[in-house]
């Protein structure tokens, strides 16, 4: 599924014109079809309810996103439902194909809003040229007053994107309402992947209008979901052992942070990979072999702590590298100088190694807070590395320049550095966003609080090695990784909600959640 910003919406709206002869009005009734189909099979597998027993109310904007209600409210009238059009401009209001006189339109509007049993926001789309007017968001206040009086009862579905959002940026107009459900048009637009815009648009449906796939064909942004994440799952063949499926080593973990590596490499195991090392000092090694059992080891001099120790332990570690597909610098390593040393003396030895000999990179944590001080330090990186930076991180290997959790700075940064760094970019966040030098960019649409916690980010750094083990693409690696590390944290949430989740409970739910990707429901 590709994502567009407005303008390229409307270049594709204008070429399905030109070369196809899909004029706007065609593209509406497609859109309004799609849009009712959507809802219709909403209501009923989700709400196990018929259309004649469900009554709309429609509120219709000057433009062609009320077009595009009023074409919906036509189909899902003609299977039944209960339609009532309000036309916000003219404050018109039409019952079930009668129009009510204008003396009578507010106190019919104030029975139906505490009546009916989804109010759709077809008022404004992406033609939203200004601040809302004061009467546009005194009616969508009404609404949301009534569905506070009315939880669960009244849902709001918004057409093509809540009234008021902007599809660019994710600003919000200060009248705009949340939506329960949005059905967007075409393609998720950028807007919704950042913040405010992500927490007004409730759960995501996108609607056909009937162009045609070629015009796809150019479009480089990507929304990460089951679909494409199914795509992308590595093969399991029957005629296989353990080194079909790859190696890991991790330099990861130091006495205040052991629990780095234990997470990580767990994560490597649970997506599948066939073998984790943990590159240690002697003195974790009874703490590791305690808790993960499935783990060899290969032991780092331990020593005065110095450059002299971190290039020992930097030999010592490619000593053993050979036939390891994978390799993970950074979580929970520390910062001693003796610990950048070597992770620097470790770059420069990978990016000598032929590539058929060099294991792919991932650099998370300290690894990269290492790297931030050091004066070009993507100079360092073989090619392919990937870096999943938090957004404090960010800030840190861009020299300070603040980086935020979600906003629409992030697009530009992923965008930029990944070129500009040569490297595959995942930058974490609600929206986690992935990136690479030629320009693609995938953004993962599901968000859970629940994944804010100490840990979770080592998980995802495992499972982004064990699937380099398993020979995906950088790129296609991180994106997997970062999908299925949501899609566990779904799982554990049946349980715990959106709070208390531990990093831990993520690993054994990672392979539930890559058995439900393969089931072909799933979305
Ligand atoms: N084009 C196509 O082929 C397809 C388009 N599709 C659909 O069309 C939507 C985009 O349609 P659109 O461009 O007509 O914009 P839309 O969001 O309805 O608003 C524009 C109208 O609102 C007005 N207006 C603007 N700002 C305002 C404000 N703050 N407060 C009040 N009024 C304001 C503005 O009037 P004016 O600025 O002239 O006063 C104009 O009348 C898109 O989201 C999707 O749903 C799909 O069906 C696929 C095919
Ligand atoms: N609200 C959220 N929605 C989705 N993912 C989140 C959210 N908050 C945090 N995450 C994810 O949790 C992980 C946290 O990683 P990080 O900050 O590196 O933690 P740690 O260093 O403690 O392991 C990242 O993958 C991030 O994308
Ligand atoms: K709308």
């Amino acid at each position: 599924m590709h994502i567009v910003d407005v303008a390229r919406m409307r270049e594709l709206e204008m070429r399905a014109d030109q070369e196809y002869g899909l004029n706007t009005s065609i593209l509406m009734e497609n859109a309004g079809r799609s849009a009712a189909e959507l809802l219709a099979r909403y209501i009923r597998e989700r709400q196990r309810r018929s259309l004649s027993e469900c009554e709309l109310l429609f509120l219709i904007g000057p433009g062609n996103n009320g077009g595009d209600g009023q074409v919906m409210a036509r189909h899902l009238e003609a299977e039944g439902a209960h339609i009532n059009l309000y036309r916000w401009k003219e404050r018109r209001l039409t019952r079930e194909g009668r129009e009510v006189p204008a003396e009578q339109v507010e106190a019919e509007l104030n029975a139906l809003l505490q009546r009916v049993g989804y109010v759709v926001d077809a008022l404004l789309g992406t033609g939203r040229s200004r601040p809302l007017p004061e009467d546009m968001r005194a009616l969508l206040a009404r609404v949301e007053q009534e569905r506070a009086r009315r939880p669960g009862e009244l849902l709001v579905v918004a057409i093509d994107l809540p009234t008021g959002v902007n599809a660019d940026t994710g600003e919000v107009d200060p009248g705009s309402i949340r939506a329960d459900l949005t059905i967007t048009l075409a393609c998720p637009k950028q807007g919704f992947f950042f913040f405010p815009a992500r927490s007004y648009l409730g759960e995501l449906f996108v609607g056909s209008i009937g162009l045609p796939e070629e015009l796809e064909r150019d479009l480089s942004d990507e929304m990460l979901d089951a679909t494409l994440a199914r795509t992308l799952l590595p093969p399991r063949p029957l005629e296989s052992n353990k080194g079909t499926f790859g190696r890991v080593m991790l330099f990861c973990g130091s006495p205040p942070y052991p629990g780095s590596a234990y997470l990580a490499g767990s994560a490597v195991l649970r997506v599948g990979a066939g073998l984790v090392t943990l590159a240690v000092t002697p003195d974790l090694l009874p703490i590791y072999a305690s808790s993960l059992h499935e783990a060899t080891y290969v032991l780092l001099p331990a020593g005065e702590p110095g450059e002299q120790r971190g290039q020992e332990q930097a030999r010592t570690l490619l000593e053993h590298l050979s036939g390891y597909r994978a390799l993970l610098i950074g979580p929970g390593l520390g910062r001693a100088p003796a610990t950048r040393s070597a992770i620097l003396a470790l770059l420069d030895a990978l990016r000598s190694l032929p590539e058929d000999e060099r294991p792919a990179l991932v650099i998370d944590a300290d690894g990269l807070n290492n790297l931030a001080d050091v004066e070009n330090w993507w100079q360092r990186l073989p090619p392919g590395t990937v870096i999943t930076p938090h957004p404090g991180e960010m800030s840190r290997l861009l020299g300070e320049t603040r980086v935020s959790g979600g906003g629409i700075d992030r697009l530009q940064v992923a965008r930029h550095c990944a070129q500009a760094w040569n490297v595959i970019l995942v930058l974490k966040g609600a929206c986690t966003l992935i990136s690479e030098p030629a320009g693609r960019l995938r953004i993962n649409w599901e968000s859970n609080p629940a994944l804010a916690s100490a840990g979770t980010g080592d998980v995802l750094a495992g499972m982004i090695a064990g699937y380099l083990a398993q020979r995906l693409t950088p790129f296609d690696a991180a994106s997997l990784a970062v999908y299925l590390h949501v899609a566990a944290s779904k799982l554990v949430s049946q349980h715990c909600g959106d709070a208390g989740l531990l990093a831990s409970d993520l690993l054994p739910q990672i392979p539930a959640a890559r058995l439900r990707l393969l089931q072909p429901t799933s979305t």
